[in-house]
């Protein structure tokens, strides 16, 4: 399997971009995401209620663990049967954890500083009841509103994934607006300025996020003594595999941020393989390939999953 050069040795690699840059080494790069959807849990014969997302999860976890480098469970669906929804993913976070499965929550936090720390310690925290490997977070209260998680993070060998260029077609609207913009003396140039020029250009908040992702890895990978050629950073981006030409219009070079790539939008969204080299290029080796509804849709029966699970695995691999 391609991962860009030598792989660190599962288990002993410390930060969480070597964890993951680990697990896709060994496991390709898809993510499952545990979304149970009301209409999928009636697809599955199972409640709408806590004991049927409980089997839902168990179900997920046990078929897919072996296919995946990570799953992702999406909190708004155990959130939406409130505190019995929400111990079921402490339960869900907690099993795989045992298992050695990494955990991205898609929570997509955000908030003022001080709160942000709340947030932080309730996901990214060891011992935390909802202790995950990594969480989403929304930057939409500015970057430095996020360091509180990125420092908690770093203490502790999690990682962040921060919203640069979502799946949905509302995004642009937002992801794609300018700003006046003084780039970091180290920042890969925007499209059509000199590398390091410096100077003021106008800039998205898609490559201001990337931007901040790149000086945050690239600050974490020298720390560590990391090999800057080869190692993951801690901070990701979220960039959806629907996103089209949207990176090089807007000049964001991923391949220079060293960030892991969340990259939701295939299967029930539209993207396909294809769109995993066409869409991030030089980037397509840290690319983690999220599918919920795309596996989900196989289930119940575990084996049905399993398989399902295997073939998008092979399907998406580089
Ligand atoms: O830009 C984004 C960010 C997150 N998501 C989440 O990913 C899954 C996608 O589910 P599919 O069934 O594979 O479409 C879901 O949890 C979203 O909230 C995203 O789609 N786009």
């Amino acid at each position: 399997m391609s991962g860009g050069g030598a792989s660190p040795v599962p288990g002993t690699a410390r930060t969480f971009g070597e964890r993951l840059r680990a697990a896709v080494a060994e496991r390709g790069p898809l993510v499952v995401g545990v979304d149970p959807h009301a209409s999928l849990l009636a697809q599955w014969g199972l409640a709408d209620d806590a004991d049927g997302l409980r089997a839902f999860a168990r179900t997920v976890l046990d078929a897919c663990a072996a296919h995946a480098c990570a799953l992702k469970p999406q909190s708004a669906f155990f959130e939406r049967h409130g505190s019995r929804g929400i111990t079921v993913l402490e339960e869900l976070l907690g099993a795989a954890r045992e298992r050695g499965v990494l955990t991205i929550l898609d929570v997509k936090r955000g908030d003022i500083g001080s709160t942000m720390g709340g947030y932080a310690d309730a996901y990214l925290r060891p011992g935390a009841p909802l202790e995950a490997d990594a969480v989403t977070v929304s930057p939409y209260l500015g970057f430095g509103s996020l360091a509180p998680a990125l420092e908690l993070a770093a203490q502790h060998g999690k990682g962040v994934f921060v919203l640069a260029l979502t799946s949905n077609p509302d995004g642009p609207e937002v992801q794609h607006a300018a700003r006046a913009h003084v780039p970091a003396a180290d920042a890969a140039p925007a499209k059509g300025s000199p590398a390091g020029s410096g100077g003021t250009d106008a800039s998205s908040v898609a490559r201001t996020m990337a931007d901040h992702a790149r000086a945050a890895n690239l600050a974490e990978i020298a720390q560590a003594g990391l090999d800057p050629a080869q190692a993951w950073g801690s901070t990701g981006l979220v960039i959806g595999a629907t996103v089209g030409e949207a990176l090089r219009e807007l000049g964001i070079v991923v391949a220079a941020t060293r960030a892991p790539v969340l990259a939701p939008g295939y299967g029930a969204q539209g993207a396909g393989p294809e769109d995993r080299a066409a869409v991030f290029g030089a980037a397509a080796d840290r690319v983690l390939v999220s599918l919920s509804r795309g596996v989900l849709s196989a289930g119940p029966d575990p084996q049905a999953l399993s398989t399902r699970a295997e073939e998008l695995a092979a399907a998406y691999a580089l």
